[in-house]
């Protein structure tokens, strides 16, 4: 049977619970500021508290791969477990692992995070285009044959990524927009929504891209990097209906209980349905 495509998927979760996305980041100051060791038994019982308090409500949770890796084999293990878990519970899981590379390696990322046979397989997976957006076709092809999506880094939320994002392309175009452009063409005739996402930072102010993709647009740096949801229409414009705003330390900082966790979640998605509902 065929997949019902992550697009459709999306755009289901965000109707029916909202679209904010929750970032598991376990960063060793937040494993402290939790009463926990920063040790795998640490980083086990953070992300088990984390994916209990919100995988039943938020549309979705976004692993940052970087603080699994960072224990090793055991780290990747308590990963494994949190994605299994959260997507049994109803959250999509959108793997931030930002994967790039040239085709025949981005072949075996795909197999790591896009085969549903795979022990990391995730509804979606940030990617970087910045190797050219053609060696992301392993990831494209993977995504859509397993139901899955891929997020392909646009306008980054961090002031560094203008640098290489703003740049002019041969043709005239930012290499944003010219990846943008990318993500549209192939997500054209998808309906409700298309399963290649764009990564655009909510810190952008007017982004200045034509973000018409008609893809989910991940909107990073809420909360700890300084954007807010009233920033949102200002950057998104009339594509903010697409938007998957994303928060990581803004939520964590309120654990270890979980209801301090549900209440700051509760809290950015009823800003976020103001400043939406209001542009
Ligand atoms: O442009 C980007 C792309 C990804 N990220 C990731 O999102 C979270 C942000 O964490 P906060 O604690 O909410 O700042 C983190 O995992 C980044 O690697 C991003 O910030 N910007």
């Amino acid at each position: 049977m065929t997949p019902e495509p992550f697009g459709a998927r999306l755009r289901h979760a965000m109707d029916t619970r909202g679209p904010l996305c929750v970032g598991i980041d376990p960063h060793a100051s937040l494993l402290t500021s939790w009463g926990l060791d920063d040790d795998i038994a640490g980083l086990e019982r953070f992300t088990r508290t984390t994916v209990e308090a919100l995988a039943d409500r938020v549309a979705v949770l976004k692993p940052q791969s970087a603080f699994f890796e960072r224990f090793g084999s055991r780290g990747i293990a308590v990963l494994e477990k949190a994605v299994e878990e959260a997507r049994s519970a109803g959250a999509l899981v959108l793997m931030d692992a930002k994967r790039g590379d040239i085709g025949s390696t981005m072949g075996a990322y795909a197999a790591t995070y896009l085969d549903q046979d795979s022990p990391l397989f995730s509804d979606a997976v940030t990617v970087s285009p910045y190797l050219g957006f053609g060696s992301l076709r392993p990831a494209l092809d993977a995504a859509a044959a397993s139901g899955a999506g891929v997020f392909v880094l646009a306008l980054t939320s961090n002031p560094e990524g203008a640098e290489v994002q703003r740049a002019t392309a041969a043709d005239g175009r930012s290499l944003a927009q010219l990846m943008l452009d990318h993500m549209a063409a192939e997500n054209e005739g998808a309906a409700p929504l298309g399963s290649v996402g764009a990564v655009v930072g909510a810190t952008l102010g007017d982004a200045g891209v034509d973000l018409a993709i008609n893809g989910p647009l991940l909107a990073p740096g809420i909360g700890a990097q300084g954007a807010t949801p009233a920033d949102l229409p200002a950057v998104f414009g009339d594509a903010v209906g697409n938007v998957v705003p994303s928060v990581s330390r803004g939520v964590l900082r309120h654990g270890p209980d979980a209801s301090g966790l549900r209440e700051a979640a509760e809290r950015f998605a009823d800003e976020i349905r103001g400043a939406v509902s209001g542009s």
